[in-house]
């Protein structure tokens, strides 16, 4: 456990801008602190009701972070709830097949926690969610389809709606009895939403007496469900799945246990820059696959035959393996691949080392001598973040990497280690191997996870209303008890405390 020395220590670290010498933070005795910079720095900035400053020391320097307490649906007590007509924006992007049949119900499973307790606490959900890029009414596009499955997982029958505004929406809604739900049509029909015209989303927003956000996987974007309505909605909150989103995403992240091994595939550098970059700041083990690697090889001087090459992105490659042997991150490359005569599921393929990769071959997965390294080195580690495939895995011949990668988290989890998967390929790939249960996070949110992993604000939290002083502070004194008992380090990823790294 930590002594107070150290963490006054790891305090020091902090600008000495930042070392304000006041505190007004009154703790439980058995919690109350030497008057480090750490508590004062805390209370100053909660008390400002601005960007609260917390410092922690990880094992590899120091780092600051920026934590915004958002005030959640569980905040608001049966009196606030009851009766109250709650608009309710989820992330329902389900994959449907062309029948309409839903081919995966992650997303309508996901948002149902938050509407069961807003309906047992009496109140009238209005539910809104996106579905595809429809441009303009498209029948196809419909949330119809999604009616039975969210009536059969609340176990209640859910009414929908044949538009998301206007009179004969207004009816219905009146007409709700307390603990009821009534799905809005898809909110695309309108241009308006994704240009967040503000006519549009006081519309939508007179539907309601409450704003609760629980679409995690829209929460990148400044829409008008999801940013415009809390202009004209108060209280406007956090549902449990956003909650849950950013407290393992971001506090897993912030504060990770370690070692921290990220691992980033997919197919290009530059999809993947900004989170490489940031990673880079936070993790001790970063392991690349999937078709970004050969920008690095050739970088480094190798042939790479077809394989899928940035030409402008070279220098950038030599810059992050630069940047990462400065930061003292290990940067595993895999040794060998896996490569095909042509892109395609019968391809002939072979495995060589990366170093010898014929002309005319394309690299299509990563090799088993690069999986033994990289199960290893995972071996080693407390937190890994999974974004993006080592390989195409949607061909067969091709998917060994990337499943030997899902299996591999997965004993991990099962031995404790915080398994968390973003990223739709990854997440896909995790749930083709069967093995989507037993990590510790999968995110719902492909472009959001990648965002927030970047460093980047999401509008649609940035746009809820801040936790009440009393509710921070009450945070603040968790999040103070978890800096001593977490051996030093600071646990952000309690009940919607949100943290940001800022460098
Ligand atoms: N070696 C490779 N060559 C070409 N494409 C690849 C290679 N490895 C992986 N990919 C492709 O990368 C795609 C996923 O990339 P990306 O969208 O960045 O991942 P994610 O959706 O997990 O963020 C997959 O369609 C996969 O086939
Ligand atoms: O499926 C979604 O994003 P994702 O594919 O990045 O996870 C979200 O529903 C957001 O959809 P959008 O990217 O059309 O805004």
């Amino acid at each position: 456990m930590a002594s107070a020395t150290s963490a006054a220590s790891s305090l020091s670290l902090l600008p000495s801008s930042r070392r304000h010498a006041s505190s007004s933070l009154r703790l439980p005795l058995s919690l109350r602190l030497p008057r480090t910079h750490f508590v004062q720095s805390l209370s100053l900035h909660v008390a400002a009701g601005a960007a609260r400053i917390v410092s922690g020391r990880a094992q590899r320097g120091s780092m600051r972070v920026v934590a915004m307490a958002k005030k959640s649906v569980s905040d608001l007590t049966s009196a606030e709830l009851e009766g109250k007509r709650v608009f309710v924006r989820a992330d329902l992007n389900v994959p449907l097949d062309e029948n309409q049949n839903i081919t995966d119900d992650t997303r309508i499973r996901a948002a149902v926690p938050t509407i069961k307790y807003l309906i047992s606490n009496g109140a009238k959900v209005i539910l809104s969610s996106h579905l595809g890029r429809p441009k303009g009414v498209t029948p196809k596009f419909s949330l119809s389809p999604l009616v039975p499955r969210l009536s059969e997982l609340l176990g209640i029958k859910v009414e929908k709606a044949d538009d998301c505004v206007g009179p004969e929406v207004e009816k219905l809604v009146s007409a709700l009895p307390n603990g009821s739900v009534l799905l809005l049509e898809n909110v695309r029909f309108y241009k308006e939403e994704e240009k967040n015209e503000p006519e549009f989303a006081k519309k939508l927003a007179s539907l309601a007496d409450l704003y609760v956000n629980d679409a995690f996987g829209t929460a990148h974007r400044a829409h008008a469900s999801t940013e415009g309505v809390t202009k004209f909605l108060k209280p406007s909150v956090a549902g449990f799945l956003l909650q849950k989103e950013l407290d393992y995403l971001v506090g897993a992240v912030s504060s990770p246990k370690r070692p921290f091994a990220a691992i980033v595939g997919g197919s290009k550098v530059s999809s993947k820059i900004g989170v490489i970059e940031s990673l880079l700041e936070k993790c001790d083990i970063l392991l690349l696959g999937g078709g970004m690697i050969f920008t690095f090889y050739k970088a480094q001087g190798l042939s790479v035959g077809s394989s899928l090459v940035e030409e402008d992105k070279l220098d950038l490659a030599t810059s992050l393996m630069a940047k990462a042997k400065e930061k003292g991150v290990s940067l595993l490359l895999p040794t060998d691949v896996v490569v095909a005569d042509k892109f395609a599921a019968d391809a002939e393929s072979k495995i060589v080392p990366a170093s010898a990769i014929p002309d005319g071959w394309m690299g299509l997965d990563i090799g088993p001598d690069s999986i033994k390294t990289f199960n290893d080195a995972l071996e080693t580690t407390k937190t890994v973040i999974w974004n993006g495939p080592m390989g195409v895995f949607e061909f067969d011949q091709f998917a060994t990497g990337t499943e030997a990668v899902a299996k591999k988290l997965a004993e991990l989890s099962g031995k404790g280690v915080t398994t968390i998967i973003g990223g739709g390929d990854s997440v896909a790939a995790v749930e083709k191997v069967g093995v989507a249960n037993v990590m510790s996070h999968i995110s719902t949110g492909g472009g959001a996870s990648l965002e927030l992993l970047e460093g980047k604000e999401l509008p649609g939290v940035n746009a809820l209303d801040e936790a009440s002083v009393s509710v921070a502070l009450a945070r603040i004194v968790i999040l103070v008890r978890d800096h001593f008992l977490q051996e030093e380090k600071i646990y952000i990823c309690k009940r919607n405390y949100h943290c940001f790294v800022i460098y």
